[in-house]
């Protein structure tokens, strides 16, 4: 089973996409490390982030075993990845990973901008996870202060609300709920009533099948 999770920034795809994955002991892949590894790549090449034939170069070379590079959380390199991701060529390169990722056993839940709608098209459930942006930045701003960083609500707030835009408004594979994306909206809702509506939404999908 392939199951999708799409949605704005920091809406909790991710957190929700790991328990997914732990609930059916499936593999999980947080598809917005690949573009900012990317990102984060070529501005350590000293690379202009829109030099196409650089970061196609970076998207065909990435190694998965540097995704948990903690820079790679960074505000900085989230923005960087929205300009890279909306260069088609770079897109492109990425596709074979994330199918290939998605179709091996035993099952898998991908966690992006796209997956429902053009790397997983006919994934078993696609979830659309949603939040009030102010709600949103609450919860990145708390999540940066518990690493001990320093984070202004407002900032972080214009920041997701920039690359909101930005990715919802790009001519390839932009941000968008599949017409057959179930919508969760957690903005109500702790992490782990979240993870049970989610639940319930897969085992609707699954009921539905037999
Ligand atoms: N339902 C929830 N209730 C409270 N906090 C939540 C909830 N879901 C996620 N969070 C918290 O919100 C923050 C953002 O969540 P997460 O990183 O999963 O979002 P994301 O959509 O994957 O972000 P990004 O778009 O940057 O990849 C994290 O601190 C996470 O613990
Ligand atoms: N499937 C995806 C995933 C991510 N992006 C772009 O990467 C940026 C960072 O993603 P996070 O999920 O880590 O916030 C994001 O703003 C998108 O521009 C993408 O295009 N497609």
């Amino acid at each position: 089973m392939i199951i999708a999770i799409d949605g704005p920034a920091a809406s909790g795809k991710g957190t929700l996409g790991k328990r997914l994955a732990h609930h059916y002991g499936y593999r999980h892949l947080d598809t917005g490390v690949i573009y900012r590894a990317v990102a984060k790549a070529l501005l350590d090449q000293g690379f202009d982030l829109n030099n196409e034939a650089r970061a196609v170069a970076v998207a065909m070379e990435l190694d998965p075993e540097k995704f948990g590079h903690p820079e790679l959380k960074t505000q900085h390199i989230g923005d960087a990845a929205s300009v890279v991701s909306a260069i088609p060529s770079v897109r492109e390169a990425l596709v074979n990973f994330q199918r290939q990722f998605a179709a091996d056993p035993p099952g898998a839940v991908l966690d992006g901008r796209d997956i429902g709608t053009v790397i997983c098209p006919h994934a078993d459930v696609k979830i659309f996870v949603v939040a009030d942006p102010q709600v949103r930045a609450r919860r990145r701003t708390l999540e940066a202060l518990a690493r001990g960083e320093a984070a202004d609500e407002a900032a972080v707030l214009a920041d997701i609300l920039k690359r909101d835009e930005r990715d919802r408004n790009r001519a390839a594979a932009p941000l968008k709920a599949a017409a057959d994306a179930h919508i969760l909206d957690n903005s109500n809702l702790d992490i782990e009533a979240g993870v049970q509506a989610a639940i319930a939404i897969v085992e609707a999908v699954r009921a539905q099948r037999k």
